[in-house]
């Protein structure tokens, strides 16, 4: 019999009575293992060894459960001061428990988040008690990280901590659980018998090279055959971001749908923000909290004084004979102040002022997919920017069923088909519609975009004649009900998932 090197000394190295796993044959056969898993595949095929698969747990602290396991857990560290604080006696001010106890930074949300859980006490109005029957050295996670400290990646079985434990760690991110395809092999008797009349090794070519092709000696040589199922290496390469390949996507499908994008500035008048779009200038987003104002420069220098002109009238009078206007004072100064854009709606009040490109004639279907600035809290689905599907429609008759049938056109292209609509309100619109969508693993409805149709208002100033209907849709949303992650976080930012964000397919 004659098989290539390979086969020969994975044969060689392996015995009938006990089996060997594939590190061990690649270790006596000084052989790469996947050159090693490629020859057992094929000697199975042919019926000379015997394949055992089974999967592996290992087990291996993080950096930061390393770091635990050194310094102790942070609510241990908390609890420890305020112990020391006598908070086993009367509460105490919590600031002064963690000064004490020199947590820092997102360490002390740690610790807050932990401490109640694990009984070391109560946290209330801003005071914390200590528990004196807790006791940190039966603290379960605590000895785990000390059983696990100084060891590399550990074999599960040989791991002495609970199943419920382990978990806890995991979820904090302290211990990281991998999981390898071990496979062990034995001789069958097969191979017994071959190895007994002798096997000659066949020479083989794995490559071709230059050399091969331009010595002609190709033509003599035997090549090996491929195994397209061996394991292979894994390689990360780099990939482009789930958010960005989806912001391409929708920009395919809005320009499939008649639409043409919109560009302009991150960092705008409020003019163009928000005056433009009859929002009043005491409305309470226009406060400071709201908005990331600008430093230097403060104002924009160049706004076009007929629109102004117009744009102050309506604010101050109304439009059209029943017109009311906000009857409250309108200041220039106010409109010119620079702000990062909260919306992308600016870039509509750009383009169909005429400022932008010119006159635009009816019909007409302009998109764009950018960033906007808002001061939000941080929460699972908010985030201090994130992108935004701006776009209008303008033509001479339009009604709300043409808005919602774009809705439902457009999300069907991404497999989202049960979009539901609830009345709202904008200074900019009438009516107004926000859109919601139906998470696909909690169930629950998602906010996705605001709509409507231009008012009177806004657009007589902007010298539009026809009707416009508009929305703003968020990107980020859109992306978790097609993917259904939970937190905008996860693909965002420093705790972003890197798992997901490698393994997410996108699909066209
Ligand atoms: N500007 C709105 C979206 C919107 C645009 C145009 C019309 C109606 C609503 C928002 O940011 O929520």
């Amino acid at each position: 019999m004659q098989l290539p090197e390979s086969q020969v000394a994975v044969l060689e190295a392996a015995s009938a009575d006990e089996a060997t796993s594939v590190d061990a044959l690649a270790e006596a056969t000084d052989l790469p293992p996947e050159t090693v898993t490629g020859a057992v595949f094929e000697l199975e095929d042919e019926g000379l060894v015997a394949v055992d698969e089974r999967v592996d747990e290992t087990i291996a602290l993080t950096d930061e459960g390393r770091e635990y396991a050194a310094e102790a857990l942070p609510e241990v560290r908390l609890y420890e001061a305020a112990l020391e604080a006598g908070a086993d006696t009367d509460p105490v001010q919590m600031g002064q428990v963690i000064g004490a106890s020199g947590l820092e930074g997102p360490q002390v949300d740690i610790a807050l988040s932990n401490y109640a859980r694990k009984g070391y006490g109560t946290i209330d109005s801003g005071e914390i008690t200590a528990d004196s029957d807790a006791d940190p050295d039966a603290d379960a996670e605590a000895n785990a990280l000390a059983t696990l400290k100084g060891t590399g990646e550990t074999p599960r079985d040989a791991v002495d901590v609970d199943a419920d434990t382990l978990e806890q760690l995991d979820r904090r991110g302290l211990v990281g659980i991998s999981e390898t395809t071990v496979r062990e092999v034995t001789l069958t008797e097969r191979a017994v018998t071959e190895l007994m009349a002798g096997i000659e090794t066949a020479e083989t070519v794995g490559q071709v090279t230059p050399e091969l092709l331009t010595s002609g000696e190709w033509e003599d040589v035997e090549f090996a055959d491929y195994n397209v199922e061996a394991d292979a290496e894994q390689f990360e390469g780099g990939n482009v971001h789930i958010l960005r390949q989806t912001a391409e996507r929708v920009k395919d499908v809005l320009v499939g749908m008649g639409f043409q994008e919109m560009e302009g500035p991150h960092v705008d008048a409020d003019f163009w923000i928000n005056d433009c779009l009859f929002m009043p200038q005491d409305h309470p987003a226009r406060t400071h909290w709201d908005r990331f104002a600008l430093e230097e420069p403060t104002h924009i220098d160049d706004l076009p004084e007929d629109l102004v002109d117009r744009v102050e009238r309506a604010h101050k009078e109304g439009v059209g004979e029943d017109g009311e206007g906000y009857h409250s004072p309108w200041d220039e100064d106010f409109a010119r102040a620079l702000a990062l854009r909260g919306h992308t709606t600016s870039l509509s009040t750009r383009y169909l002022s005429g400022e932008q490109i010119g006159e635009i004639e009816p019909p007409a279907r302009f998109f764009s997919v950018e960033k906007v600035y808002r001061n939000d809290t941080l929460d699972p689905t908010h985030l201090l920017e994130f992108f935004q599907i701006e776009g209008w429609v303008m033509a001479e008759d339009l009604s709300v069923r043409d808005l919602m049938g774009t809705f439902e056109e457009f999300y069907a292209q991404f497999g989202i088909e049960d979009i539901q609509f609830k009345p709202h309100y904008n200074p900019y619109t009438e009516p107004s519609f926000e859109l919601f969508g139906t998470h696909p693993t909690t169930g629950e409805l998602v906010e996705i975009g605001n709509s409507g149709i231009f008012r009177e208002e806004m657009l007589e100033p902007l010298g539009v004649e026809c009707d416009v209907m508009a929305w703003g849709l968020a990107l980020e949303r859109l992306l978790m009900l097609m993917y259904g992650f939970e937190d905008i976080r996860d693909i965002h930012g420093t705790l972003c998932d890197l798992e997901l964000l490698r393994n997410t397919e996108v699909t066209y």
